[in-house]
């Protein structure tokens, strides 16, 4: 599957990709940015593959919300890791969007779910687009293009790991939750994790999944954390601001918070209430060097 370059832009030690391609389980052109470190263009990785992170976006954004103002870049350099930031659903005149015109549901607003309910089902399978297409994609791109003498190579299949904000955060928490053996560590920022208790997940659930609320355990991460078996080794790191705009009713983390000490994954979920800060990129990219730390020391660069 063929990506067209649409932008190559100078940033920290490496460059940013603007890349689109045509995504057969949407159905529609996708944009996605790809952070290469300096890494890749000096060939220093003692010839490992270099890892990625996947960072997926919140409400109403693009990929270029991460990656203009999260701040993964510097960090990316600093342990060597490629960044991808996939977009937050299909897009296009003829993908349906939120009947009632909100900004919560449909366009910008996939939820990281495979629906199953008519008009949506057509277009709107972002679970499936972001843990199997895109990185399927992605290796066979960078597979078949030439390196150049000295450029490494990245891996973006295995040696992965998964970041989100927000509803991208849900979409972190529960793929991770589903593939334990997939990504080596998960983290999130203000992570709407109680999704079938709260407005913004209810609406999705219902509009992509049906009425019906057993559907919507496959993708809820209070009923994951309490299902999947803890895989060794792996670990989740959240945060949220304490002047958090959304907390409630929206992301309302109690009741996850609350099920973790009964849970498989008791001890290896750290969830950080930090005073003072809001649902912005001021946050997440006040915490993202610490989340860099994290999931670099997962996937063995630290
Ligand atoms: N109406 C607001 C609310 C949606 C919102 O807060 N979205 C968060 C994710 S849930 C976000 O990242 N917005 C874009 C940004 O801050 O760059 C907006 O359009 O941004």
């Amino acid at each position: 599957m063929s990506f067209a370059i649409k932008d190559e832009i100078r940033c920290a030690g490496g460059k940013l990709l603007k890349v689109a391609h045509q995504s057969k389980v949407t159905g529609t052109p996708m944009d996605v940015n790809l952070y290469l470190p300096q890494q890749y263009y000096s060939g220093a990785t003692g010839g490992k593959k270099i890892p990625s992170v996947y960072f997926l976006a919140g409400l109403t954004c693009t990929p270029n919300n991460g990656s203009e103002k999260a701040f993964w870049q510097r960090e990316a350099d600093r342990y060597g890791f490629a960044m991808v930031f996939p977009d937050t659903s299909p897009r296009g005149d003829a993908v349906p969007d939120d009947p009632e015109g909100g900004w919560d549901f449909g366009k910008g607003a996939g939820f990281y779910v495979n629906a199953t309910q008519a008009p949506y089902s057509t277009n709107f399978n972002m679970y499936q687009y972001v843990h199997s297409e895109l990185p399927t994609a992605l290796a066979e791109f960078f597979a078949s293009k030439q390196r150049p003498e000295g450029v490494g190579a990245v891996d973006f299949e295995e040696n992965v790991a998964i970041s989100g904000h927000s509803m991208g955060g849900f979409g972190a928490i529960s793929g991770f939750l589903k593939n334990p053996h997939r990504y080596k560590s998960c983290s999130a920022f203000a992570p709407i994790v109680d999704p079938t208790r709260t407005p913004w997940g209810v609406k999705a659930l219902t509009n992509y999944l049906g009425a019906d609320e057993t559907a919507w355990r496959e993708y809820d991460p209070c009923a994951l954390i309490s299902d999947v078996p803890y895989v060794a080794g792996k670990e989740i790191l959240i945060h949220y601001g304490t002047k958090d705009q959304w907390m409630d009713p929206y992301l309302m983390p109690q009741r996850f918070v609350g099920l973790l000490p009964q849970s498989k994954w008791a001890g290896h979920v750290d969830v950080k209430m930090v005073d003072g800060f809001d649902h912005s990129y001021y946050f997440v990219s006040t915490f993202v060097p610490e989340h860099a730390a994290f999931h670099a020391k997962h996937l063995g660069l630290a």
